[in-house]
């Protein structure tokens, strides 16, 4: 997997006076988001909540801050490298990437679901005891790397179809024997003849920050955890 690093020369191209960069996911996550964003007095300029925008940056009520959208689980990648300071993403993407740059100081309690392994049905009863004979496993995710370390963890190698969506389909069309996804309601297991066997995480979303960035500007990135803490408190 590709780490950060802060030597590849290119932050020398961005001002030192430049505004901070707050980088949020599109999606369901924003939605949950906006009363949270509006009680930290962060307001982004009026065509940030036009989906039909195809602008990817936009500036705030606030000069020190800007905003970008981004896909969920590329929220952790420019927080990473640094060319977001701050950020907003699921706990699930923090927990696949892994990556040791994001200190993720703040639960904001929202985006609530878990990680979960499920199994067709017909299999669930008997699954986690078949399961433990067995020394390999096919496994359709999103979460190549939580899956992995999941099975590791109970000595089974897990070899993973990488999916970006519908991974639901896998198991009854041959490709895996079981998913990792998420799960919230459990509606769309159900709806597809699945249940869900082992919860690995519970998942809420986390205020994430790149830690070079806190070490150099704490003022200003100190002011804005402050901010998002407060309209926490204040809920
Ligand atoms: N059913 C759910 N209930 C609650 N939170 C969820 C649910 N599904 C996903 N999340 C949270 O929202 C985040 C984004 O969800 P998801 O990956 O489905 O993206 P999306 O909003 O569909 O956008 P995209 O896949 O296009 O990036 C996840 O990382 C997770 O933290
Ligand atoms: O337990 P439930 O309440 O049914 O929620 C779980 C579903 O939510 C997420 O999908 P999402 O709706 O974001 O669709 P996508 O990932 O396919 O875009 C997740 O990947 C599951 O498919």
């Amino acid at each position: 997997m590709d780490q950060p690093t802060n030597t590849t020369g290119l932050e020398q191209a961005i001002s030192p006076d430049a505004p901070l960069v707050l980088a949020l996911p599109k999606g369901r996550i924003l939605k949950e988001l906006g009363p949270l964003l509006a009680r930290t007095g962060i307001v982004p300029a009026a065509d940030f909540h036009d989906e039909g925008s195809r602008r990817l940056r936009f500036e705030t009520n606030n000069p020190t801050l800007d905003v970008v959208r981004v896909r969920s689980f590329d929220v952790a990648t420019f927080v990473a490298f640094g060319a977001a300071q701050i950020g907003i993403c699921g706990a699930d993407v923090l927990m696949e990437f892994d990556y040791p740059e994001i200190y993720a100081p703040l639960d904001l309690g929202i985006g609530r679901c878990r990680v979960s392994v499920a199994e067709p049905v017909e299999n669930a009863a008997q699954a986690a005891a078949e399961r433990a004979r067995l020394s390999r496993v096919a496994v359709a995710s999103k979460y190549p790397n939580i899956a992995r370390r999941h099975f590791a963890a109970r000595g089974i190698q897990a070899e993973v179809v990488h999916l970006n969506g519908a991974m639901e389909l896998a198991p009854a069309l041959g490709l895996s024997n079981l998913i990792v996804d998420l799960v919230q309601t459990g509606s769309t297991l159900k709806a597809n003849g699945l249940a869900e066997t082992e919860v690995i995480a519970h998942v809420t979303s986390r205020l994430i920050v790149n830690r070079t960035a806190l070490k150099t500007q704490p003022e200003a990135i100190g002011a804005w955890l402050a901010r998002f803490r407060a309209a926490l408190e204040a809920a």
